[in-house]
């Protein structure tokens, strides 16, 4: 039987990778098949693209040259590491994944979110999440938490202005009114432990329907 593919989406700050890191051990620990992964990364090929990505100098990248490097670098990593571990019945859990591009390169740089998912579906064909969990999250608290943690780098895409933040959460909406059946929403705002209980129970939940 094929695996559970989980994908984490949500603005910067919102608390994807804290949580998934949570939910990969409570996992591991009712005896499931967890893998954690993330994009733009994952592997060598994938992780070299999001160096290129990121990179704070790299002030010329033309949007759509953007978009297409996101798509090629979740190709790479949904060939080498998220359809092998499905194959293996396994659970994926991707801090994020299709639904970034539609929402930062889609909607907030305004390429047009079909356009967007149309050059993601070259890349992907019918592999879409089974579930996502949204973070939701005030962009502005979000970049708050962030600015506040001096481990994490700050990358090119966090130095875009709010306004670009908002357009990101607007975009998001869209895209959870198109896929309604798929989003699990998560109230991000509240504090770790309270955030990572509601994933967990609605985590659970869904994999218990699904026959896991
Ligand atoms: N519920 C929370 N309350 C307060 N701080 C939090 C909460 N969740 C995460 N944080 C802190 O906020 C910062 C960002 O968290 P994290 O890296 O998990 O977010 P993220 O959604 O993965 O962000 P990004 O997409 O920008 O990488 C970290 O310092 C983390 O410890
Ligand atoms: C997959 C994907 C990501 N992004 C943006 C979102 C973030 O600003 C960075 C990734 O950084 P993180 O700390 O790992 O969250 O890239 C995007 O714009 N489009 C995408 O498809």
């Amino acid at each position: 039987m094929r695996g559970i593919f989980i994908t984490m989406e949500g603005p910067e700050g919102a608390g994807k990778t804290t949580i998934t890191q949570m939910l990969g051990k409570a996992l591991q620990q009712e005896g499931y098949q967890v893998l954690l992964t993330r994009e733009p990364g994952g592997v060598p090929i994938s992780e070299q693209i999001r160096e290129v990505i990121l990179n704070k100098d790299n002030t010329a990248m033309d949007s759509r040259t953007e978009a297409l490097l996101y798509a090629a670098a979740r190709r790479q990593h949904l060939v080498e590491v998220v359809m092998p571990e499905l194959e293996r019945g396994g659970i994926v859990l991707c801090d994020r994944f299709i639904d970034s591009s539609l929402a930062y390169q889609g909607h907030a740089r305004g390429l047009d979110i079909e356009e967007v998912y149309n050059i993601n579906k070259f890349a992907i064909g019918d592999m879409m999440p089974d579930a996502t969990l949204f973070f939701d999250i005030d962009p502005e608290e979000g970049l708050r938490r962030i600015q506040s943690n001096g481990e994490r780098e700050v990358n090119r895409l966090d130095l875009e202005a709010l306004d670009f933040h908002k357009k990101v959460c607007e975009g998001y909406q869209f895209i959870i009114n198109r896929w309604k059946e798929r989003f699990i929403i998560v109230d991000a705002g509240r504090t770790i432990d309270e955030v990572f209980e509601q994933t967990k129970a609605s985590l659970l939940d869904f994999l218990a329907k699904a026959g896991n």
